[in-house]
């Protein structure tokens, strides 16, 4: 019997079947990669396209996106700090269930707080979870500005927009760093590429 935060007189209930089975059954292992960045730095392209050619392997994976979440399980929260620290919390632990499925979950989030992700890593064991920095600088990703927003926070009517008035904190030892090279951006796929190359590399994409 247990005491976990609020939740007093709790027991843990074990399944039948374990990951390990799940995995066998998919052929692959299960992790997350978390693609972090600036809002417009591309994270969504590379989970779509990321998504698409593991689809094209046979191999399983699930989005969670940041902007599609807070529609749903995060509405209640806002992006003042406290609010994006729950936000991350709770994604990296449904993040971890899908994982723990035998997914290859991919998490795309702003998250900007450096102790966030890492707390993230730590909820995962054996080194499944893969942190994607889109190194993107903030002059390009204002300059694409899809959704209007940044012009919105220069204008003041947003507040609290991450690279303009509130801080993003870059990843220090993340596994893969996709940047601009002489100011142009690598395609989505090849962005993919790179980082289905590391999941073969490490042995996500098969289970012997
Ligand atoms: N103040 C502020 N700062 C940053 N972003 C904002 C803000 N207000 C709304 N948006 C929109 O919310 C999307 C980011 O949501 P996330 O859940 O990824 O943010 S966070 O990780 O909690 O920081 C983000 O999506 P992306 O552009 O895909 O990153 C924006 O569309
Ligand atoms: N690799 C890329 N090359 C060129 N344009 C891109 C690339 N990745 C994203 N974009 C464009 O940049 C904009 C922002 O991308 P998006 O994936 O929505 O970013 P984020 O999810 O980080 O906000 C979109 O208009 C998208 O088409």
């Amino acid at each position: 019997m247990s005491t976990v935060g609020n939740s007093t007189n709790i027991f843990w209930q074990e399944s039948p079947i374990g990951k390990t089975e799940r995995q066998k059954l998919l052929n692959q292992k299960g992790c997350v990669v978390w693609i972090t960045g600036l809002s417009g730095s591309g994270k969504s392209t590379l989970a779509c396209s990321l998504s698409r050619e593991l689809n094209n392997r046979g191999k399983l994976s699930y989005i969670l996106d940041g902007d599609n979440l807070r529609h749903g399980l995060n509405k209640d929260l806002g992006f003042k700090a406290e609010d994006r620290v729950e936000n991350i919390r709770r994604v990296g632990e449904v993040a971890k269930l899908f994982a723990d499925a035998g997914l290859i979950c991919i998490a795309s989030l702003i998250s900007p707080y450096r102790k966030d992700r890492d707390a993230c890593r730590e909820m995962m064991q054996d080194s499944s979870f893969i942190e994607v920095f889109m190194n993107m600088s903030l002059q390009l990703c204002e300059a694409r500005d899809p959704k209007g927003l940044y012009k919105l926070a220069r204008a003041g009517k947003i507040k609290g927009f991450t690279g303009i008035d509130d801080p993003y904190e870059s990843p220090l030892n993340c596994e893969i760093e996709l940047k601009e090279k002489e100011g142009e951006c690598p395609s989505p796929v090849a962005m993919a590429e790179e980082v289905i190359s590391y999941l073969e590399d490490k042995g996500f994409l098969q289970n012997e």
